[in-house]
């Protein structure tokens, strides 16, 4: 058993970590620093806060240095690691008053996230242009949404974050456009199909939609008020970019093996980095995807709290390996609902897999159930030579959404689509029917 845990970072990944030694052994003496004053923010929590689906920001904590102390950890809070001496094992640290630190440990565990990704364009350092990440990154835009003469919202990257934000700025009475570059909205997790629709809901409930269009710069006079893209100048009071993160790997730059995409700490099923005592998780560690049987980078909380698990035990001496993920992922927005897991047809594609799709459409409950019934659609890609399922998407007014973890299994298990022909689901016509869709799209399948 290790004498001394040091974990840096401690949102998800770190706070998972933490909680895991805190809760599964005794005598280990364990520490964690963070550079912020929070831990814990649930930042799928932002655009409900902003578009007042919940009241404030109180319910979107679940942990705190209080917490994490009451069980037995040293926290310091708005300190930051500077450097790691790998070779002798000392953390250098800096807090809030300037005082310089060092800590030895026995095993460290790198929680240290990632920071969105902040391109360089002119106008950048204009007022109210914004990222979203931390609380107070939340707290700020909502405190500058008092201000009434902020009409218009231009919100660059439609991703998860932006698809969200868009929603939220649009309830709370702002005008909103959404820019991405490429041509429509989630494409990073959905076919076609699946991205119409939910242009159509965007659309449909008022976002001007500018997709397939570069930003090029921002105009202002001190505050931002114009942004620029390659085909159209858009109006905007704020300006929120939202266009994916980048791990943050200052202090193993050089001295841990990093992915070649994007230089996330790589890491083994056991979350060990390229040093043996030094776990890496969360957003700037690698993951292994079952759909691609590969290292990934996937950054979910999900994965955060996962790997915290997982690199927590193996540290303490007990060994536990992941069984990789397949980045399940959903998205609500004004009620029309869409999740994913594993490869979208096109991202197979882009990968060089020789991959099919079969869909399906049909309504969620028996034809005579007049009540709360809803049209899903659904599709399952696979493997056309092996049969493996490789990804799955549905989307419905419905809630589908537990209907994914099905899916996520089965690509982590390497289930071919033929086995999923005559595979057992329940039929009961309140929830669904007796030729259930995922049945049909299975036996569609060529
Ligand atoms: C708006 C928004 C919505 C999201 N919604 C979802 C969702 O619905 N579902 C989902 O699965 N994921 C969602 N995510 C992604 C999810 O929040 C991240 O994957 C998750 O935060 C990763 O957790 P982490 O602990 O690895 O990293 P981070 O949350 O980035 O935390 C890293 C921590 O390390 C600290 N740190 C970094 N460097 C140092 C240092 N040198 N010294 C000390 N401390 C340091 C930082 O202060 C920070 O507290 C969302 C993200 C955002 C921004
Ligand atoms: N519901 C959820 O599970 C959820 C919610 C929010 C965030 N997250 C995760 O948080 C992470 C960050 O989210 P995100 O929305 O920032 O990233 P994302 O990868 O989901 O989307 C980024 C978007 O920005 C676009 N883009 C990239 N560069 C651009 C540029 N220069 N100009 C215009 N558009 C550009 C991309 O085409 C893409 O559509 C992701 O890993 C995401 O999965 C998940």
């Amino acid at each position: 058993m290790p004498k001394k845990i040091i974990v840096i970072g401690a949102n998800h990944a770190g706070t998972a970590a933490l909680n895991t030694i805190l809760d599964n052994y005794k005598d280990v003496d364990v520490t964690a620093f963070d550079a912020n004053s929070n831990i814990s923010f649930l930042g799928c929590g932002m655009a409900l806060w902003i578009g007042g689906q919940i009241s404030g920001p109180d319910g979107l904590f679940y942990s705190s240095k209080e917490i994490l102390e009451g069980k037995g950890a040293k926290i310091y809070m708005e300190t930051s690691v500077n450097s790691v001496d790998f070779d002798n094992k000392v953390v250098y640290t800096k807090d809030a008053a300037g005082k310089d630190c060092e800590y030895p440990y026995d095993k460290l565990i790198l929680a240290t996230g990632s920071t969105p990704v902040g391109p360089q364009l002119p106008g950048m350092s204009l007022d109210n242009v914004q990222f979203v990440k931390l609380y107070q990154n939340a707290a700020e835009v909502i405190e500058k949404l008092g201000d009434t003469s902020i009409k218009k919202v231009a919100v660059v990257g439609a991703g998860y974050i932006g698809v969200e934000l868009a929603e939220a700025f649009q309830r709370n009475g702002r005008e909103v456009t959404l820019i991405d570059c490429a041509d429509t909205c989630l494409s990073a997790y959905y076919d076609d199909i699946f991205c119409k629709r939910m242009e159509k809901q965007l659309s449909d409930h008022g976002i001007r939609l500018a997709f397939g269009e570069k930003v090029k710069q921002l105009e202002g006079n001190g505050k931002v008020d114009k942004v620029v893209t390659d085909q159209n100048t858009y109006d905007a009071d704020m300006v929120i970019f939202c266009v994916g993160f980048r791990p943050n790997t200052k202090l193993g730059n050089g001295q841990l093996k990093q992915f070649h995409n994007n230089g996330a700490y790589l890491t083994d099923l056991m979350q060990q980095t390229s040093r043996p005592d030094v776990y890496a998780v969360g957003d700037c560690a690698t993951v292994y995807n079952n759909a691609i049987e590969d290292t990934d980078y996937i950054a979910l909380a999900t994965n955060a709290v996962r790997s915290g698990i997982i690199a927590a035990h193996n540290a303490c001496g007990t060994e536990l390996k992941s069984p990789g993920v397949q980045g399940s992922n959903g998205i609500s927005i004004w009620g029309l609902n869409m999740v994913s897991t594993g490869l979208s047809l096109e991202r197979t594609k882009k990968l060089g897999f020789d991959a099919a799709a079969t869909d399906y459409e049909d309504w969620q409950k028996a034809g005579f159930m007049e009540k709360d019934n809803y049209k899903v659609v659904i599709r399952i890609v696979y493997d056309k030579k092996t049969r493996r399922i490789l990804g799955a998407q549905l989307c419905s007014d419905y809630d589908i959404s537990m209907a994914i973890h099905l899916f996520s299994m089965a690509i982590q298990e390497k289930v071919t689509i033929d086995k999923l022909k005559l595979f057992d689901l329940f039929f009961l016509p309140h929830f669904n029917q007796p030729y259930n869709y995922i049945t049909m799209a299975a036996l569609n399948a060529e």
